[in-house]
């Protein structure tokens, strides 16, 4: 294979297919290595060492600063030299103690004008993922820039859902968000490392602080995931499918870790949550299918919730697990899962909120119906009592204003009949015209023929004066064989006073002419008092006029209609 030439400085070479390796169980080499191009067909044991050597060329006539990089996953060892320097790192040193502590590993160096830097070293770790590249610093700089933003990007979008989802949570008090947000959290804070970071800056001299809050996040990121899938998928009155073992499973995790740390070392006992996230998924994967067979509404959405996430880490796998897949970025892979995953939570909890706003909205509308209804119905029902009060009522009055005898206007109608007359100013010459019929020895009509026939022969009488009865005339009943006939809104001259006796006369008449079977062929007769009111002023005195006239009548041998003057 051509020598790596570093032509361009602006660009990243990467030197992969440039360098050659070996493996060997020591870390130091003997000469009698077998070097390859392509380590993957090399098969290496955890606790090997992978030996490599790469040569860069530099075209340029001046000499050029660049760092070798190498990215790594999990390097426990790592050791590197250009010739002249030589450095010592990886996971298993403490990083206070590490040469160059940086994520990736950077070694600077200088390529000579028109010369060559050898670099070579060996790594040691369980997952090896490796790639070789020079730039210089100013490039990888920018490009450190350029994932800071994204990382700033990411931070910012995950601390806005957690916000999010603990404003829902205190709105709703549904305990699935504030799942969400304590596994977002988790995630953020797992996967920025931020306690540890200022563990590191305030305390750097107790790295153990950054391996308890790192441990602490990865367990809540596990943790919480049981939460959200329990929580979500919680429907009152009934356990989600596999609640208790899982429960007793999260309760006995922290125990777990510890165990594994006192047994096989700090570094499995950090890798045990991130190892049982593909369980998880399955796990996840069977009680969403069972509770969706359950007839859980909300199973389905976390599916989908989840899907992102599974996908990516299941891709994380295979990365971690190969050499090969360089196209994927694993961090942005994952960056990515995580936010959709997040997002769709959202989506799920946005759906959740408006079906719960619909479906108040929905008993709302149906109480506001309800009380519609009842309010109309009471409406109705008092509209009928009403009615009938006024019905009542009106019979009432009619009783209160009709003779029960002869059903004529009584007495008290009369009076009101006349005191109305009065009540508006009448024009002037208004005034009444008033008539009152006395009969003939009713007495003794009463005393031959009894008490039922002077009634039959009272109700005839009503017979003749009923038809009387409108708007400006009064024909009713005075009080026992006594009636009146009042009209009123006439002018007070001849001509109606005159058609007023016409009236008189033509009862009067009638009076006489009445046959009552009853009676035995005797005839009736009654004596008619009658004059013209002068005003208001004179109702009295007219009264007394007319019934004077009747007296009149009465002495003058009955059966007369006299004129009160
Ligand atoms: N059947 C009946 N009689 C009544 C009623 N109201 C009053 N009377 C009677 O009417 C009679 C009136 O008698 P009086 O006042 O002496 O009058 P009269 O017999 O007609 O004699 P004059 O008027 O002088 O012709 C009394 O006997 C009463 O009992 C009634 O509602 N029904």
């Amino acid at each position: 294979q051509s020598q790596a030439v570093f032509s361009d400085i602006n660009e990243q070479l990467t030197l992969t297919s440039y360098t050659h390796f070996t493996v060997t169980s020591a870390p130091t080499l003997t000469g009698n290595e077998q070097w390859v191009s392509d380590a993957s067909h090399l098969t290496r044991k955890p606790d090997e060492y992978l030996h490599f050597k790469v040569t860069v060329t530099s075209p340029h006539s001046t000499p050029t600063p660049v760092w070798l990089n190498i990215i790594f996953p999990a390097i426990k060892y790592l050791y590197v030299s250009d010739g002249n320097n030589q450095w010592y790192t990886g996971d298993a040193l403490a990083f206070t103690t590490r040469e160059v502590d940086v994520p990736n590993y950077h070694f600077p160096t200088i390529l000579p004008a028109k010369g060559s830097v050898t670099f070579y070293g060996h790594m040691q770790g369980e997952i090896l993922r490796y790639s070789f590249s020079v730039a210089t610093p100013e490039k990888m700089t920018n490009n450190y820039i350029s994932i800071l933003q994204r990382d700033m990007a990411f931070f910012g979008a995950m601390t806005i859902l957690t916000a999010l989802c603990f404003v829902v949570y205190f709105a709703t008090r549904k305990l699935a968000f504030l799942s969400f947000a304590i596994f977002i959290l988790a995630t953020t804070f797992w996967f920025f490392r931020v306690f540890g970071y200022a563990f590191k800056l305030l305390w750097p001299t107790l790295p153990a602080l950054n391996d308890i809050s790192y441990a602490i996040s990865i367990y809540a990121v596990l943790l919480s995931a049981f939460w959200v899938l329990f929580a979500t998928l919680k429907r009152p009155g009934r356990k989600v499918y596999g609640y208790k073992p899982i429960r007793l499973f999260c309760f006995a995790l922290p125990f777990i870790g510890m165990g594994v740390w006192r047994i096989a070392g700090l570094d499995l006992a950090l890798k045990l949550p991130v190892i049982l996230f593909v369980p998880f998924l399955f796990i996840s994967a069977i009680v969403i299918f069972k509770e969706h067979k359950r007839g859980s509404g909300t199973a389905k959405w976390l599916a989908i919730a989840m899907l992102p996430v599974s996908i990516s880490t299941l891709v994380l796998v295979m990365i971690a697990l190969s050499n090969n897949l360089y196209a994927f970025d694993p961090i942005a892979m994952f960056m990515i899962g995580l936010l959709l995953t997040c997002t769709f939570m959202i989506v799920l909890t946005s759906n959740y909120l408006v079906r719960v706003l619909q479906s108040e909205r929905d008993s709302e509308k149906a109480i506001a119906e309800l009380q519609s209804k009842q309010t109309a119905m009471l409406e109705e029902l008092v509209r009928e009592r009403t009615k009938e009060l006024e019905a009542s009522n009106k019979m009432l009055t009619e009783l209160a204003s009709l003779d029960a005898l002869t059903n004529l206007p009584n007495r008290r109608s009369i009076d009101l009949f006349v005191d109305e007359s009065f009540e508006t100013p009448p024009s002037a010459g208004n005034t009444l015209a008033i008539g009152l019929i006395d009969l003939d020895h009713f007495k003794s009509i009463n005393d031959t023929f009894g008490h039922d026939v002077g009634d039959i022969v009272l109700r005839k009488i009503a017979t003749i004066l009923r038809p009387l009865n409108n708007e400006d005339t009064i024909a009713g009943r005075f009080g026992g064989e006594e009636f009146a006939i009042i009209w009123r809104n006439i002018a007070a001259r001849d001509s109606k006073a005159s058609e007023f006796y016409q009236v008189l006369a033509k009862v009067h008449h009638n009076i006489n002419t009445l046959v009552v079977d009853e009676l035995e062929g005797k005839r009736l007769g009654a004596c008619i008092g009658w004059t013209l009111c002068n005003g208001p002023d004179d109702i009295v005195d007219a009264f007394r006029r007319a019934d004077k006239a009747l007296y009149k009548a009465k002495d003058k041998g009955r059966n007369l209609i006299i004129h009160g003057r």
